[in-house]
């Protein structure tokens, strides 16, 4: 039998960070090794289960990510960039496993994610749920068989009054899975913002609306829109849970692989969809 996985949390007391606590504490296979937060943070010193809500269980969070990694299997990181990139190049020289939750990353940190995975096994994805995953590939499905004269594609989303970053990482998911169905590069051809005098749609463009207020989880529409006729492909999340839940299976999946830069649709088996 293989030994449960060793696992550190790092953000330990964010939203996430607590979700994963509490999915790791009840899961099997694996278990919480160390848990990390930012120097200075309230956290440091504290209990990992007294703040996510367990009462104590012997692990007291840390501002030492190297001292964590060291015995560790893997990391589970839901940050922010600046402090994935760091955590990367460190799972990268531990040889570990690293799973990246973070949004908002420039393609400068996407290349480093990229570049750790020479040595680290990483897993990252805008969403590490099965449902939105699932829905990337019905995407790019109708995307690819509704042509861009007759159909307009726009995402949208809405999320909770503390989130940082717009469009949200599983915006720009469906975005490029829109995208990947029609064979052209989202980069090219993604609409943003608009305001004021826009002109008339740009045929093709692929367009994004972002809101945000109270405590709403991540909800997410993919609209096609044709002459006469509206497809919305929908997806709610209702509980923090199943990013957690979906990124611990990442975990456990990228454990036996070989180095690498992994997404959830290879972790799902969906990646050839
Ligand atoms: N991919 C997904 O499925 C998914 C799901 C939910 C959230 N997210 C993303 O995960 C990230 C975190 O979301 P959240 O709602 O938990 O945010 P949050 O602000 O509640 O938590 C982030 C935590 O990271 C900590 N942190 C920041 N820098 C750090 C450092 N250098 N060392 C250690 N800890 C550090 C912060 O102190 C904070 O506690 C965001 O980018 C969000 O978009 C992704
Ligand atoms: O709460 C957040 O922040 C979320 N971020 C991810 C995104 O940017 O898509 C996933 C949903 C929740």
């Amino acid at each position: 039998m293989t030994d449960a996985m060793k696992l550190v949390v790092v953000g330990a007391s964010g939203r996430m960070g607590q979700a994963l606590i509490r999915i790791i504490h009840e899961a099997e296979g694996t278990v919480l090794h160390a848990a990390v937060e930012r120097p200075g943070a309230a956290a440091i010193g504290r209990d990992a289960g007294e703040i996510a809500g367990l009462g104590p269980i012997g692990i007291t969070v840390t501002d030492d990510p190297l001292a964590a990694f060291l015995a560790a299997d893997g990391v589970i990181d839901f940050t922010a960039p600046a402090a994935s990139v760091e955590f990367a190049a460190l799972a990268a020289q531990a040889r570990i496993v690293h799973v990246i939750g973070t949004t908002g990353c420039s393609p400068d940190d996407e290349a480093k994610f990229e570049a750790a995975g020479r040595h680290a096994r990483v897993v990252k994805s805008g969403n590490m749920s099965l449902g939105v995953n699932l829905l990337s590939v019905l995407v790019k499905q109708a995307a690819k068989a509704l042509d861009a004269a007759g159909w307009d594609i726009e995402v949208l989303e809405m999320h909770h009054k503390h989130k940082v970053d717009a469009p949200s990482g599983t915006a720009l998911l469906l975005g490029d899975a829109a995208a990947a169905g029609r064979g052209i590069d989202l980069a090219d051809h993604s609409v943003r913002v608009r305001d004021g005098h826009t002109g008339p749609r740009e045929q093709g463009s692929i367009g994004f609306a972002t809101l945000r207020g109270g405590s709403v989880v991540g909800d997410h529409s993919v609209v096609l829109a044709g002459e006469g006729e509206l497809i919305t492909l929908s997806h709610n999340a209702l509980d923090r849970t199943i990013f957690a839940r979906g990124a611990l299976k990442a975990a456990l999946w990228a454990r036996d692989r070989k180095p690498g830069y992994y997404s959830m649709l290879d972790v799902l088996g969906l990646s050839s969809s």
